[in-house]
């Protein structure tokens, strides 16, 4: 036997296996939460490899619980609800085969033969429909491990290059080998499924088409089955080691081979030989281990997939004489041939071949892309252990896990400080502050200053070196990546929107919506005449045929739509013209909760109830009119914007429902490139200055 049966999977295939040492594991995958320290933290290439298999290699099933994580449950519940559509097939294969001849053909009852094999058309009809619908989901489970994967290697490469480490295309090769992850978790999933539904539907088949087929025909597959799983267990074992085994002997040879003429010229070949020789001869050890497992896999398929047909033949006779049928006997071999062989193989193609890329090539993605954390936040983390931190730490809340609950407690900072490195000046600085439920804050500051930071830190995506961040009470740090969705949604400036219908971009947030609350929430952002016009809820959206605008004014929609109390604007609606964006504001404004805006045009200050300015590490809130008379840098960011203003960027594209003509209540009616001293109405004392000054009233 080939060991070609058990294919020498390699970490991202043709890539080869470059990952770094084990390490203690995933920490999450939202940013910088591993710990310091770990040894997936070292550098991904290079000879530090030939230490050998550390953490993951040992445990394949970190690789699949990590996987399994990522996939949301009511994915994992359509697709079984779909793949149910096609048990009445599998379990009808054998019986309709069986009915059409016995009641039919052997009867001489062509009709009644040719009824049978109708109805199982009919049945494979509805499987295939449910297979089809089967395929589709299978973008809702890989979808979301590949994101979060991405931005778990792209966001340890940058933690790396802030920590001064060179990335050498480690980033580039670990996204390729992503994809190798997620083709081959498509293939895991679809081979566990085939198997679940042929093996029910066989099951209950057998059952009911004599319960003899069923004894007969089971237990062997299902031993078949069971040994097939333990040698692939031991072959998981084998493949690794011969991974490691590959890998210690390019870390010894090519140090050798490198220094040949050096050796030759000391006389050291002998010790040379045997340097080498040990590795090589533990590679070729783990070779012949792992062709001897793949002996294995034809002969549980022969337990599975053949011995139930020799013993349905074997046993025939005897079955004649209790009363079998010579359809139920061919029945119980349609069942047999069409049925189980072929759920046999997939399982063992899907888990052996798929299933053991996927888990080597996922380790090593894991270990070479472990987050490590800013030396800051370590050394924080390290203090809270001192007596002083113990002291400091006197008036957070009780111990013990807080439920977060927003309209109670809102948002609040308490000294947060953040670097995005252990060398690098913070970016912000001790900053406090409280959003209550119903609150509409704009946050303003030149650019780079940290509003972005802000809104993510805010957003739990990443962790405070100082201080806390509390969502409805609760440290964000602490809160699950479910529960996080659950209290805030932030809208970014570049909108997501992905192939799927209107209504599954929408909806994306809150699976499920009534069609009712997904109009209403598109026609309070605007987007409903984009709704429109791209073909009502059911229409397909193709990102690439969008423009930045009408991709804005989608995910507006889906934000407004989701159940999160918090929504944080983080320059959501930079490509909406003033109107727009004026409206999508109001609508957030508006919805129950509170609303957070990264500002960029000096309306979306003015309309906020507060305004945050961050000035370097420095930050002052308050209401716009009291800001303007006492903060310099507000005064002077109004007087950049209003000289701007009139420099709206409407996406013609955009799809809004309003006009794009500029009609914000600071701009002169007619002239954008003015500020309207009427529109002082609503505005504070300092705002209207400001508006007043600037147009040079
Ligand atoms: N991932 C990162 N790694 C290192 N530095 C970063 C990272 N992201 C942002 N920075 C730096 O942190 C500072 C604050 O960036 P941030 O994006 O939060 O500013 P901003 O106020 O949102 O800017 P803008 O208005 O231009 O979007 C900038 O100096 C930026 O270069």
């Amino acid at each position: 036997m080939s060991r070609g049966a058990w294919p020498r999977s390699r970490a991202g295939g043709a890539e080869g296996p470059k990952g770094s040492k084990g390490s203690n594991g995933p920490k999450g995958s939202n940013g910088p939460r591993g710990s310091k320290g770990s040894e997936g933290a070292e550098g991904a290439e290079g000879p530090k490899r030939a230490n050998g298999p550390k953490g993951s290699l040992r445990d394949p099933r970190r690789e699949l619980r990590f996987a399994f994580g990522t996939v949301r449950r009511r994915s994992v519940v359509a697709m079984v609800l779909w793949s149910l559509l096609e048990v009445p097939s599998s379990a009808l294969s054998g019986v309709a085969v069986a009915r059409a001849l016995d009641d039919g053909f052997l009867r001489h009852r062509t009709g009644v033969g040719l009824a049978w094999i109708g109805a199982l058309l009919v049945a494979a009809t509805v499987a295939a429909f449910g297979s089809r619908r089967v395929f589709a989901l299978l973008g809702d489970f890989v979808e979301p491990l590949r994101d979060v994967l991405v931005r778990r290697v792209v966001g340890s490469a940058l933690d790396r290059g802030v920590l001064g480490e060179r990335d050498g295309g480690t980033a580039v090769r670990l996204t390729r080998q992503v994809e190798t992850v997620r083709d081959s978790f498509a293939g895991i999933i679809v081979a566990i499924r085939g198997f679940g539904v042929a093996a029910i539907g066989t099951a209950v088949g057998a059952l009911a088409l004599d319960p003899l087929i069923a004894v007969v025909v089971l237990p062997p597959f299902l031993l078949g089955f069971a040994v097939f799983l333990a040698v692939l267990r031991v072959a998981a074992g084998r493949q690794r080691a011969c991974v490691v085994g590959e890998e210690r002997v390019s870390a010894t040879v090519g140090p050798v081979l490198a220094a040949v003429r050096d050796i030759t010229a000391s006389g050291a070949e002998q010790f040379a030989a045997d340097l080498v020789a040990e590795p090589v001869d533990a590679q070729a050890r783990a070779e012949r281990s792992l062709a001897r497992a793949a002996a294995l896999r034809p002969l549980c398929f022969a337990v599975g997939g053949w011995l139930p047909a020799l013993l349905l033949l074997a046993v025939g006779p005897t079955l004649f004489r209790h009363g079998l049928t010579a359809g139920a006997l061919v029945g119980g071999l349609t069942f047999v041939v069409s049925g189980l062989q072929p759920a046999l193989r997939g399982v063992m193609s899907g888990l052996g071949d798929s299933g053991l890329r996927f888990s080597i090539t996922l380790a090593r993605l894991l270990d070479a892309s472990a987050p490590i954390r800013s030396e800051a936040a370590a050394t924080a983390d390290t203090d809270t252990d001192t007596e002083a931190d113990t002291a400091a730490q006197a008036d957070r809340p009780e111990p013990g896990p807080v439920v977060p609950d927003f309209a109670r407690a809102g948002l609040t900072l308490d000294a947060v400080t953040f670097a995005y490195g252990p060398a690098s000046e913070p970016v912000l600085s001790d900053l406090s502050l409280t959003v209550a439920f119903g609150d509409h804050l704009a946050v303003v500051g030149p650019s780079g200053i940290g509003k972005s930071t802000l809104a993510a830190l805010i957003c739990g995506l990443r962790r405070p070196d100082a201080g806390v961040v509390r969502l409805g009470g609760a440290d964000a740090a602490d809160i699950d990546a479910d529960r996080l969705a659950e209290l805030r949604v932030l809208i970014p400036q570049e909108a997501y929107v992905f192939a799927a219908t209107v209504r599954d971009n929408l909806s994306y947030l809150r699976p499920g919506a009534p069609d009712a609350d997904i109009t209403a929430s598109a026609a309070a952002v605007g987007a409903a005449g984009l709704v429109a016009r791209l073909g009502g809820l059911d229409a397909s959206v193709v990102p690439s045929e969008l423009s930045a605008g009408e991709r804005q004014l989608l995910a507006l929609a889906r934000a407004h739509l989701s159940p999160a109390p918090l929504a944080v604007l983080d320059e959501a609606t930079c490509h909406l013209d003033p109107a727009a964006e004026r409206r999508a504001e109001r609508a957030f404004a508006e919805r129950d909760g509170a609303l957070i805006v990264i500002a960029h045009r000096l309306s979306s200050a003015l309309r906020a109830d507060r305004v945050l300015v961050l000035d370097g590490v420095r930050a002052d809130t308050g209401r716009p009119d009291e800001l303007a008379e006492r903060s310099v840098l507000y005064r002077e960011l109004l007087a950049h914007w209003s000289g701007s203003a009139g420099a709206p960027s409407p996406d013609p594209g955009s799809g809004s429902d309003i006009p794009a003509h500029p009609s914000d209540p600071a701009l002169v009616p007619g002239d954008p490139h003015r500020l309207d001293p009427a529109a002082g109405a609503g505005l504070g004392h300092g705002a209207r200055q400001v508006v007043a000054d600037r147009s040079g009233t």
